[in-house]
């Protein structure tokens, strides 16, 4: 196992006190217990109580006895499960128990379908009752954004992989089950390629050597694959020798970018960018529209599930084609775009303004001429909608994991739209919102729970809201 990051490792020291008496040492031992498992919690962690206090324990099931290791600081462990639930199943990735990428593997397909349609079930109580989850028939090698990160371990041994969870160690990946098989060919190859260029993994502590991460992207439906290197320094010794050698071993790559990042935080991407090969970006189509997809933009990382989710979101809009639609948080445009064919007009409103120029550019490339989009944050944009008495038929919104805010709530209770499509990658702060929306003459339709990220324990909803008559 290879250090990504050294930074907040304390050196010891072996100093005593005067006295001679050497001071105790802390223990983090842990002790092993036998537990059963009583609930799971909605990071779907195994619940269960030890001398009084709750444990929340990875990998462990309901109905499970296992023997677990419990430390003084720190997660508990499943050591050895005793008695096994019935929809445990071996985790098809050899990684699973270290990894942090993904929490329910360890559960059948059918049972984590299950376990995400009883949260969504449970919190959307109070608004009635969800359809059934819409799940994926081949749960893996979904992501067409997909990170592997660099770094050294032993005797500079190079590793590309991804963290152990709650840690900066990194484990050697060669294949992760959810990402794009293509992508990690090509992450293996830039590996095996480093030695040759005398290239080494950049180190954050000296701000020696080159390669921090390697991001590659997909299109699924066109084929078109970037790879961005993001690299801790600017200069890239043999960068076009090394090109040369990548495209020779994959000539589907149609893009090449060095970004560079000499940030101390943990975004994967700096600002600064140079284009190696190709045009920059990927294209992809997405409900029937082409998009411009850059390395640094916002779009869905599950195009399959996307196309169910957005399919859902315009249907349930309900548009005959005379409809004033705004798409609130609209990122890129996606969502906006496709409503545009069955829509009078759209009006997108985003913070990001990469999102937005990506946004415009992608209505002038798909020849779409009744939508327009707007930098700023949606609450201030919808109170001055409402200032000014615009008029808006449907509302569709997909706020951040945050939700939205009263600013922007109220504004939708003042501006009356007929319809509320609300989308949502966290069900807890939608649940919020809803309460707001229902409280001031709106009324839940539909709810449908959409699993657009199957191994993990997150879910996705849309909900529809009609103006209560
Ligand atoms: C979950 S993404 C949805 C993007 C888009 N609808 C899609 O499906 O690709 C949420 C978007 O909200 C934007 N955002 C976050 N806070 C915002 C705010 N206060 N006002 C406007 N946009 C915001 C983010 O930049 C991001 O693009």
């Amino acid at each position: 196992m290879a250090k990504g990051k050294k930074k907040n490792q304390k050196k010891p020291h072996n100093r005593q006190k005067p006295s001679g008496k050497p001071k105790p040492q802390k223990t983090n031992q842990p002790k092993t217990t036998e537990l059963t498992c009583t609930g799971l919690t909605d990071d779907g962690k195994g619940i269960a109580t030890w001398n009084g206090k709750r444990l929340e324990i990875p990998h462990l099931l309901p109905g499970e006895k296992a023997e677990v290791a419990v430390p003084k600081r720190g997660p508990a462990k499943v050591v050895n499960v005793i008695e096994a639930a019935d929809y445990r199943r071996e985790a098809p990735c050899p990684y699973f128990y270290e990894c942090g990428g993904c929490q329910i593997q360890h559960m059948t397909e059918k049972a984590q379908g299950d376990f995400k349609q009883q949260i969504v079930d449970r919190l959307m109580k109070p608004f009635g009752k969800p359809e059934p989850i819409m799940t994926m028939d081949h749960p893996y090698d979904y992501r067409n954004k997909n990170t592997m990160t660099f770094g050294e371990a032993g005797k500079r041994e190079i590793i590309g992989g991804l963290y152990k969870q709650n840690s900066h160690d990194l484990i050697q990946v060669d294949r992760c089950l959810i990402h794009d098989p293509k992508a990690d060919d090509i992450i293996g190859t830039i590996k095996k390629l480093l030695p040759s260029f005398k290239l080494r993994p950049y180190d954050e502590d000296t701000g020696r050597g080159f390669l921090r991460h390697v991001l590659v992207k997909t299109g699924k439906t066109s084929g078109q694959v970037m790879v961005v290197l993001v690299t801790g320094t600017p200069e890239f010794k043999g960068k076009n020798n090394f090109v040369k050698a990548l495209r020779r071993e994959h000539p589907e790559i149609s893009t090449i970018i060095q970004n560079i990042n000499t940030r101390s935080d943990s975004m994967v991407l700096g600002n600064q960018e140079k284009v190696l090969f190709g045009k920059g970006f990927i294209t992809d189509t997405l409900g029937g529209l082409e998009f411009e997809i850059s390395a640094r933009s916002f779009y869905q990382i599950n195009p399959v599930q996307t196309e169910k989710l957005y399919g859902k979101a315009v249907e349930l809009a309900g548009l005959t084609g005379k409809e004033t639609v705004i798409d609130a948080y609209c990122g890129i445009g996606t969502i906006g775009l496709i409503a545009s064919k069955q829509a009078g007009n759209v009006i997108g409103i985003e913070m990001n303004k990469g999102a937005v120029k990506d946004a415009i550019r992608n209505s002038k490339h798909n020849n779409v001429k009744n939508a327009r989009f707007y930098q700023g944050d949606a609450g201030e944009f919808m109170v001055n909608m409402a200032a000014e008495k615009k008029k808006a038929d449907v509302v569709i919104l997909d706020p951040p994991r945050s939700g939205s805010d009263e600013a922007f709530l109220s504004s939708v209770v003042t501006l009356s739209p007929e319809r509320v499509v609300y989308v949502s990658c966290n069900p807890e702060t939608q649940v919020r919102d809803l309460h707001y929306l229902t409280k001031k003459g709106y009324k839940v339709k539909e709810i449908h729970p959409v699993d657009m990220f199957p191994q993990t324990y997150h879910v996705e909803t849309v909900v529809l809201l009609e103006k209560n008559k």
